[in-house]
């Protein structure tokens, strides 16, 4: 174990090599160049329970440097060899769920079941990804011109680097990590300051699984380092690709560092998903899967229902089951078998609920229930709330709550719904339920997203390309081929053939 903290742990692991607070650079746990730290907290008792090193612009070049060097070597290596070595990534992954689901909750907040999902659907990623190794292809076609052949190879494009946000700490590296390595790419992570210790717990099993010194390197840091930190790893000139998941604003001023040098960037940005429900669904199911879509994390899933339009036919009746569902809800610390939501993993997020709230009730909203913070233990928690009465112009309606908080909308017609629904600059996923087969192709054809869900609120899979349009940003995770072009290049042949006299 390489932790040097002054924390007490909180838990205890089956396999205690697992957990390591230093940040990874060319396969060694290393310090800051300036020696500082930060504590990590658990959100449901807002206490520290470990430390890692705040890296600055200072310790970017030397992990740079070791996965470009490393890159070198693993560009060469084979796809089949790539494909084992994420195989038993996933496997090691797979055999320590138990405890990596332990410091997801003490870091995240959520649930252990979800931890559990998280690390089942996250795992989705090594092991497509380990397939899409050995399928990375190019193309030869026919020319128009006589005795040109014309072919196309693809290849790595080099170092990348992933910023990635403390939501879905496992799926967003796995997604990413996945698809780079796969690609032949190595990569330099900069988690996020809530969740660095899971992050390195995937390192080090990544070492184990036979990934060589610098292919994954891990720079941890605080908040306030994090913004010079982040522009020294785009800025680096051994860097070409960027991807990152988070906030619009944020992922804009990645998108102009970037573009200074021109490096390719991947952008899954903010949501404020809408989820239209028309009279003639099936209620119960629809219930079932936007109530576990909304709950997920706290609220705290960038595809989660920011917004929920009912039609008017079952509105009442929708939001009654909605409000009966709500009160089964337990919250309460993330490692209590009996909680079903966490708290939320920042105080930001209680704030920003906090000021949703006022700013809804200030419009004319109605709370139906829930609407503050609530007092336990010390963690980060907020009561499961229902807002009814909203209106375009509310807060709540504009913007990601991040947070327990369901906002009801009545609608009348399919247009308006649509209008309503795509009246956002974001475009991440929308939902519908209907059970009428010609308004679902209407709906999926007319709604501005990048992904849609038809009679479903959980579309999220390795198999399926995942990503918005709009302000919600642009390429693609995931998915076939799409994923892994990410990360590669293409590069054109032609060919003069002598026809022999
Ligand atoms: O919060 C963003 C990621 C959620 C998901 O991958 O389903």
């Amino acid at each position: 174990m390489a932790t040097e903290t002054k924390h007490q742990l909180p838990f205890k692991l089956n396999n205690p090599d697992l957990l390591h607070s230093l940040s990874f650079v060319n396969g060694k746990w290393t310090k800051a160049k300036s020696g500082k730290t930060f504590d990590v907290v658990d959100p449901g008792t807002g206490k520290p329970w470990i430390a890692c090193p705040t890296n600055d612009a200072s310790d970017v070049d030397e992990a740079v440097n070791s996965s470009h060097a490393c890159f070198e070597s693993y560009k060469k290596i084979s796809p089949r060899k790539r494909a084992q070595m994420l195989y038993k990534w996933d496997a090691l992954i797979k055999e320590n769920k138990e405890d990596i689901a332990t410091i997801l909750v003490y870091e995240t907040g959520k649930p252990r079941s979800e931890a559990y999902g998280e690390i089942d659907y996250s795992t989705g990623f090594t092991w497509w990804f380990a397939g899409e190794a050995e399928r990375i292809q190019g193309s030869v076609f026919t020319p128009a011109l006589p005795n040109r052949r014309v072919f196309t190879i693809k290849q790595p494009l080099g170092v990348a680097v992933a910023l990635v946000p403390w939501n879905f700490p496992i799926a967003m590296i796995l997604r990413k990590a996945g698809a780079a390595l796969a690609a032949g790419c190595t990569m330099v992570i900069k988690p996020s300051p809530e969740t660095p210790i899971t992050v390195l717990t995937l390192a080090y099993l990544a070492q184990k699984a036979g990934f060589s010194d610098g292919a994954l390197n891990v720079l941890t840091t605080d908040l306030e380092k994090t913004p010079e930190l982040s522009e020294a790893l785009c800025r680096h000139p051994l860097v070409n690709k960027v991807t990152f998941t988070g906030s619009t604003r944020i992922g804009k001023l990645v998108a102009k560092i970037c573009a200074d040098n021109l490096k390719k960037v991947t952008l899954e940005l903010g949501g404020n998903c809408p989820v239209l429900i028309f009279d003639d669904a099936n209620l119960e199911q629809a219930l079932g899967q936007i109530f576990a879509l909304k709950y997920r994390h706290a609220g705290q899933a960038c595809i989660t229902a920011n917004r929920i339009y009912v039609q008017s036919g079952i509105f009442d009746k929708f939001v009654e089951r909605w409000h009966a569902e709500t009160q089964k809800i337990v919250v309460g610390h993330g490692s209590d078998e009996k909680t079903t939501m966490g708290p939320v993993t920042t105080p930001r997020g209680i704030e920003k609920a906090l000021a949703l709230i006022e700013d809804a009730k200030k419009k004319g909203a109605k709370i139906l229930t829930g609407g503050k913070k609530m007092e336990k233990d010390g963690g980060y928690f907020f009561e499961p709330t229902i807002i009814t009465g909203v209106t375009p112009d509310m807060d709540v309606c504009c913007e990601e709550a991040f947070a327990p908080i369901s906002t009801f909308i009545m609608f009348e017609t399919e247009d308006e719904a649509i209008k309503a629904a795509n009246d956002t600059s974001m475009g991440l996923a929308s939902y519908c339920f209907t059970k009428n087969v010609d308004r679902t192709w209407r709906l999926f054809e007319k709604l501005e997203a990048g992904m849609i869900g038809l009679n479903t609120g959980n579309a999220s899979a390795a198999e399926s390309p995942f990503g918005g349009i709009k302000q919600s940003g642009y390429g693609k995770e995931s998915g076939k081929d799409v994923a892994v072009d990410e990360y590669l290049i293409t590069k054109t042949g032609t060919f003069t053939l002598e026809e022999q006299s």
